[in-house]
Formats: C-alpha cells, sequence, structure tokens
C-alpha cells in the first residue's frame, strides 16, 4: 500500500517527502519579506495599514508584511460577496464541485511550499504542516464528493392525499448568502480552507479572515481559489485583527452566517452577536478543549505512553484536540509516568524547519508568558512538576539561538484535583496528572469541565464500551498510540466538540456538516 498521509501516519514518512520539503523551504524562504495584499472582488487590493510578522521561532526572521484590513476593507469585501451570490448561487452543483475540486488540485500541487510556510509561521514541525495543508487539499474534496452525494440534499415528497387536486411536494436546501469565516491561528490553513469549501460548494459565497498572528496561509488559499478560477467575488480574504476586521464582518448587515474556529469567550460573543439583529442567523462556532485522558490498570502502558506524549506536546500542545488532563490508576500510575519521563526527556525541542526537531516554539510573547504564570501557579498551588517547567532562552539549537524564539520544555505536573488550571484551557504543552482507585471517580472527573471536544481512554477492551457510553467528548479514541486525543482526519474521523466546545453538535467533515450552510425550503405547488 503506497504512504498515505494523515495525522496518524506522519511518524514514520518516506525519504522522498524530507527531500522535497528541503526543496520547497529553500524556496519560500528565497521569497520572504514580500507584502501581502487582501483579496477582493477577484483582485488584490491595497490597505491603508500593513502589519510585520515574524518567525515564533526567531524574531530577527522577517516573514513579510500583511494588510490590516479596516472595517471600510471589510465592507467593500462584504458588497463583493453580495453581488457575486446571486449567479454562485444559480450555478449548478455539478460546476461548483468541479471548481472546489481545482481548488484541492492545486493546493495538492502547492503542498511542499504551502507546507514550509506553515513551518515558517506557525512554528510547527515539518510533518504537522505538512499534514495540515494535505488536510485542507481533502477538505475540498471531501465536500465536493459529500455534495454531489446527497444530491444538493434535494427531496421530492409525496403529492397531498387530497381527491381532484394534483398538489406536489419537495424540500430543497437553498444557501444563505454572505458567509464569514473566521480562522484561528493554529491551523490558518485547514480551518479556513474547510469551512471555506463548505459554504462555496452549498452556493454561498465567502469573506475569509484570515488568523490574526498567521495570515500568510489564508492569503495562500486564495492565491489558489484565485487560480482555479472561481469568478470575482465569490470568494474574498482579509487579513487583520479580531477586534476590527473579526469585529466589522460579524457585525455587518450582509453577513448571512458564520464559522468560527477559536477559543471560547470569542465563539461564545459570536454566537451572541449572530442571535441578535434583525433575525438570528447561524454561527457554527468550533472552540476550545480541555480534553481528558483515563488509563486503567489494565491498559498496554508502552501505546500510552506513546499516545499521550504525541497529543500533549506535539505542535507544543496548541492543538484545540491536545491532552491536557490525565487521569492514571494508581497501581499502573509510577510505570507510567516513568515511561512519559523517558519519552519526554528524548523530544528533541529547536527550530522546527530542522527535520530533527519534533517540538518547535509556542505563538507568541502571550503565550510565553502565560507559561511562565501557570508553572507559577501550578507549583504555588501544590503541584508537583515531574518534568520539564522551564522556558528555554539560553543555549543554541541549530542556525538560530533559542532566545530568539518562543521556547518552552513540555511539562508534566501532578496536580491536586481541586487545582483552578484544571478547568481552564492552557493551550500549552503543559499536562496536568491525578491518580484515581475508581474508575468511575476518574470518569467523574474527566467529565468535570464546561468542554468536551476530544478524549482518550487506554485500557482493556472489554472496558471501551463503558468508555465510550459515559465520556462527554466529541471526538473519542481508545488504545491508540498515534494519539490519545488528536489526530482527526477528514474522511475517517469527523472532529467537533460537545459542550462549551461546539455550537451545533455536528462534526467537521461528518454526514451532517454540509446541511448547516443550508436553509430548508418546503415546496407545495398545485397544479
Ligand atoms: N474546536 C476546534 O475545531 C478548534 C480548532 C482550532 C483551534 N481551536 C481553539 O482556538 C483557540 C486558539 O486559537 P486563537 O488563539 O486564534 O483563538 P481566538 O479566539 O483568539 O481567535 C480566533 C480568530 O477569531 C478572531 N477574533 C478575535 N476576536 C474577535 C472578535 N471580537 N470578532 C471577530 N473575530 C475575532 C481572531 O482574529 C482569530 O482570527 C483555542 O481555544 C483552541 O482550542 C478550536
Ligand atoms: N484536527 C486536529 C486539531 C485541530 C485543532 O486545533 C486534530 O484532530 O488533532
Amino acid at each position: 500500500m503506497s504512504f498515505r498521509l494523515t495525522y496518524a501516519t506522519m511518524y514514520n514518512p518516506p525519504e522522498a517527502m524530507h527531500e522535497r520539503f528541503e526543496a520547497a523551504l529553500a524556496r519560500v524562504s528565497a521569497g520572504l519579506g514580500v507584502r501581502h495584499d487582501l483579496f477582493i472582488d477577484g483582485a488584490d487590493r491595497d490597505a491603508a495599514l500593513y502589519s510585520d510578522r515574524r518567525a515564533p521561532f526567531d524574531n530577527a526572521l522577517h516573514l513579510g508584511s500583511f494588510a490590516q484590513a479596516s472595517e471600510a476593507d471589510a465592507d467593500v469585501a462584504m458588497r463583493a460577496a453580495q453581488a457575486a451570490y446571486p449567479a454562485w448561487r444559480a450555478t449548478p452543483v455539478a460546476e461548483r464541485a468541479r471548481l472546489i475540486r481545482r481548488v484541492g488540485d492545486l493546493l495538492e500541487e502547492r503542498v511542499y511550499d504551502i507546507a514550509a510556510a506553515l513551518v515558517l509561521e506557525v512554528g510547527k514541525n515539518r510533518m504537522e504542516a505538512l499534514g495540515e495543508a494535505q488536510e485542507t487539499v481533502d477538505f475540498f474534496h471531501h465536500y465536493a464528493d459529500d455534495f454531489e452525494s446527497h444530491a444538493g440534499y434535494a427531496h421530492v415528497l409525496p403529492d397531498d392525499p387530497i381527491d381532484g387536486v394534483a398538489s406536489h411536494n419537495a424540500s430543497v436546501m437553498r444557501p444563505h448568502g454572505v458567509w464569514v469565516v473566521i480562522a484561528p491561528f493554529n491551523f490558518p490553513l485547514a480551518l479556513a480552507g474547510g469551512p471555506t469549501a463548505a459554504a462555496l460548494v452549498t452556493g454561498n459565497t465567502v469573506v475569509l479572515k484570515g488568523a490574526s498572528d498567521t495570515p500568510w496561509a489564508a492569503r495562500l488559499l486564495a492565491d489558489c481559489i484565485r487560480d482555479a478560477g472561481l469568478p470575482p467575488g465569490v470568494f474574498n480574504c482579509l487579513s487583520g485583527s479580531g477586534r476590527e476586521t473579526g469585529e466589522a464582518l460579524a457585525q455587518h448587515p450582509l453577513t448571512a452566517g458564520i464559522t468560527f474556529t477559536g477559543s471560547v469567550a470569542v465563539g461564545r460573543h459570536l454566537m451572541r452577536q449572530m442571535a441578535g439583529g434583525a433575525w438570528p442567523r447561524p454561527c457554527i462556532a468550533e472552540m476550545g478543549g480541555k480534553n481528558p485522558c483515563i488509563v486503567t490498570e489494565r491498559a498496554n502502558l508502552d501505546d500510552a505512553a506513546a499516545g499521550i506524549v504525541r497529543s500533549a506536546y506535539g505542535m507544543s500542545g496548541q492543538k484545540c484536540s491536545a491532552l491536557s488532563r490525565l487521569y492514571v490508576h494508581d497501581s499502573v500510575a509510577d510505570a507510567l509516568i516513568e515511561r512519559l519521563r523517558q519519552q519526554i526527556a528524548a523530544i528533541r525541542l529547536g527550530d522546527p524547519r530542522l527535520r530533527e526537531h519534533w517540538m518547535g516554539p509556542v505563538m507568541n510573547a502571550t503565550a510565553y508568558g502565560n507559561y511562565r504564570q501557570y508553572i507559577d501557579e501550578l507549583q504555588s498551588g501544590g503541584a508537583t512538576l515531574l518534568a520539564g517547567g522551564h522556558r528555554l532562552g539560553e543555549g543554541a539549537s541549530g542556525p538560530v539561538p533559542l532566545a530568539r524564539g518562543y521556547f518552552v520544555e513540555p511539562t508534566l505536573a501532578e496536580v491536586p484535583p481541586d487545582h483552578p488550571l484544571w478547568q481552564q484551557e492552557m493551550f500549552l504543552p503543559i499536562l496536568t496528572l491525578h491518580r484515581y482507585r475508581d474508575r468511575d471517580e476518574a470518569m467523574r472527573l474527566a467529565n468535570d469541565t464546561t468542554m468536551g471536544l476530544t478524549a482518550g481512554f487506554y485500557g482493556g477492551a472489554d472496558e471501551v464500551a463503558w468508555f465510550h457510553e459515559h465520556i462527554e467528548a466529541g471526538v473519542t479514541y481508545a488504545n491508540r498510540p498515534q494519539g490519545a486525543t488528536t489526530g482527526a482526519w477528514p474522511g475517517y474521523q469527523p472532529f467537533g466538540g460537545w459542550k462549551g466546545s461546539g455550537s451545533t453538535g455536528k462534526a467537521i467533515a461528518s454526514f451532517y456538516y454540509l446541511a448547516q450552510y443550508l436553509r430548508e425550503q418546503s415546496r407545495t405547488v398545485v397544479e
């Protein structure tokens, strides 16, 4: 079987993948420092303000200057999308699907260059970056296939049972209008591209706001959409802050729906905004996680240790799916901790451009500051640090001194169960551990959170049904060494949160996802 890249297979890629990535990294690095404009109505558009972005692993590396869209720019984009909407909505499904697949094909042709940009911009390692770029390709293909397989969700219903009258009935699904997509910093391509593909294939037009900290990815997506030949105005791309650009889009009267991916606080704010106004409008909000893993006395501890380390520290803990809370049966806790400490000690951390570095920096000065503060809070709250706990500001690693980036150690801490940080998403490589004696008590603690995105389990095969029955999470993994709580892939694992982690209860790339971009029209016609 040939190699297929997913987050579950990325740990042992073929050598050719590294060679192609190295070539792309050299190519992309040679072109750094240029200006990136807005993309509105099929053309580049200047902004009044540009903001310089630097690599999170090296503050001396200037990536480029990115347009900061003003309220007026947002208005121009919304009007362009509104003007393009009637013709796009009327475009036959097969043609829309063809164009969406074409975007996927172009993304795939550029997958190495895009992955190189993601390494530079987000600081994730090359396999995570290649994974994100490939995942975006798959979203475009998946949603085109899915919409066609549902035959556009059009259904003919029985005629009314009225004697002597032909009264024909049908249910059709119709798009909403201009759909706003707002992306997070950690998956700035996939979580811009996925919702964009879904909104477009269902007949909406789109205004995308790229993530504030990582706007380059969205602009690379815009280039593929432009080159695929979508009509002007059907897709528009802005970069800018949440406070100015994001708010301008969310408050715009032409906004018919939003897909937001990001923090709980902003997501709930947007949900409230979309519920207000002249009428309530849909808001698909994919939000944070505080993801647990339960390890029972019957777990395979080698599998558990591998999956836990990958999910707690991969991408420096900056995944919504990252493992942050670990509940281990007392009888196996010491043995598991020993394995975890060994694996943590073996993590290679540093400049993410280098193949040997599995863990890169955290995103910015705020995250770097939060790390120090959380470690202090853990220690003053009675926690025992079992591994890590330091920021790395000294020494050298590869071509760049670590002091020029935001590097922190992967951290494992045994923490009293009433510590407030069990409740708060830290979004950092910090894993808290609790030893339990009673399995039901472990489940109660695992569910003791306002969030419910992903959850992991390691135990006996006959305990898995108990885990599934009781855990309050939208995405679950049992006995998976590839990742305790991370690594969903379109077409394999639908991805969405329960409770405060998601507003809809319907997962990304699930059977039910595309219907959320449509509104039903019931049609009765009497002959
Ligand atoms: N559930 C998921 O699928 C998923 C996936 C990835 C990330 N996340 C979550 O995202 C968070 C990390 O990402 P982040 O730091 O970029 O999140 P964030 O909420 O700070 O920002 C997300 C996006 O919202 C924009 N924004 C901020 N304030 C806004 C406002 N008032 N109006 C409109 N837009 C606004 C930002 O500019 C950014 O583009 C974590 O909580 C993580 O768990 C969730
Ligand atoms: N889809 C990714 C997480 C995306 C959120 O940050 C995973 O499943 O690990």
